[in-house]
């Protein structure tokens, strides 16, 4: 493994006076034998877009979940903006916009309906409910699809559907799994218009087995192989010594697994 030391630039040594708002700290996950997750250690400063990267079933759904609260680690610790997500959820929570692989929308809803439903369960005041809903669906471009049905949306606008719910808090942390998956390559494009637009402001993990997202997106990578952390650091530095190419540095790192 590359050591984090080893692939540090100026940019991100100044990086380490912010403070970490993501923390997986020896996290494990066992199912009966089956290591899922296997002391994953790695956190993402306040204002960092960071991708974790990793071939399918190398456990970074496994790994959101557990920093999310979603799901209880068998070992280690998970911390949102310092709370510790076992112990405090609540106010870790307060902090965090989650959007699983398959987001929580209701179908028969229009997204301004689930909007509001999402608004009265979160108990924002009548006034702030209207100007955060007004927010997101101005953050998320939403307004041309409103008051349609979220069944009859395509799939890029039923991602930022669901996106518009996980920032409807205003959290200043986003997790985020796999946002871009089986999308076209336009709604590829409009949803990395809306993370961009939310990078500005906010700190980002990402979760993706699509290179080019990482080049397009991401200051910082973070990469699990088989439940294991196997790098941490710049994009630049993934590529290691004959790695000509992003693709060719994701196989050396996990010895094409899966392929
Ligand atoms: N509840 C569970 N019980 C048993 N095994 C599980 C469970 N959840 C996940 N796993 C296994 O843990 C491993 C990691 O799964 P996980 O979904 O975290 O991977 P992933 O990196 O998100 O993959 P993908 O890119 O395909 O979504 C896989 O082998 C999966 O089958």
């Amino acid at each position: 493994m590359t050591s984090p030391a080893e692939s540090k630039t100026d940019e991100s040594r100044a990086g380490e006076s912010r403070r970490p708002m993501i923390e997986a700290v020896g996290l494990s996950k066992f199912y009966g034998p089956f290591a899922a997750a296997r002391e994953v250690d790695f956190s993402v400063r306040e204002g960092e877009l960071v991708a974790f990267l990793g071939p399918n079933g190398a456990g970074k759904s496994t790994t959101m979940k557990m920093l999310t609260g979603y799901i209880a680690p068998s070992e280690g610790e998970a911390r949102i903006a310092g709370h510790n997500m076992m112990e405090d959820r609540i106010e870790g929570s307060k902090h965090l916009g989650y959007l699983p692989e398959s987001g929580p929308l209701y179908y028969e809803m229009t997204p301004m309906g689930m909007l509001n439903f999402f608004a009265d369960a979160r108990g924002l005041s009548k006034t702030v409910k209207k100007d955060r809903i007004d927010a997101v669906i101005d953050i998320c471009d939403l307004s041309s699809v409103v008051y349609k049905p979220i069944s009859k949306l395509s799939k890029g606008f039923k991602q930022r559907v669901g996106m518009s719910q996980a920032l409807l808090h205003e959290p200043d942390v986003l997790i985020m799994d796999e946002p871009t998956a089986g999308l076209d390559p336009n709604q590829v494009r409009g949803v990395r218009k809306t993370m961009r637009k939310l990078s500005e402001t906010k700190t980002i993990l990402l979760s993706t087995h699509i290179l080019q997202e990482v080049e397009a997106m991401a200051s910082r990578v973070v990469m699990i192989n088989e439940g294991r952390l196997v790098y941490d650091g710049d994009v630049a530095g993934l590529r290691q010594k004959g790695d000509v190419t992003l693709d060719d540095a994701f196989h050396t790192l996990t010895k094409g697994a899966h392929i």
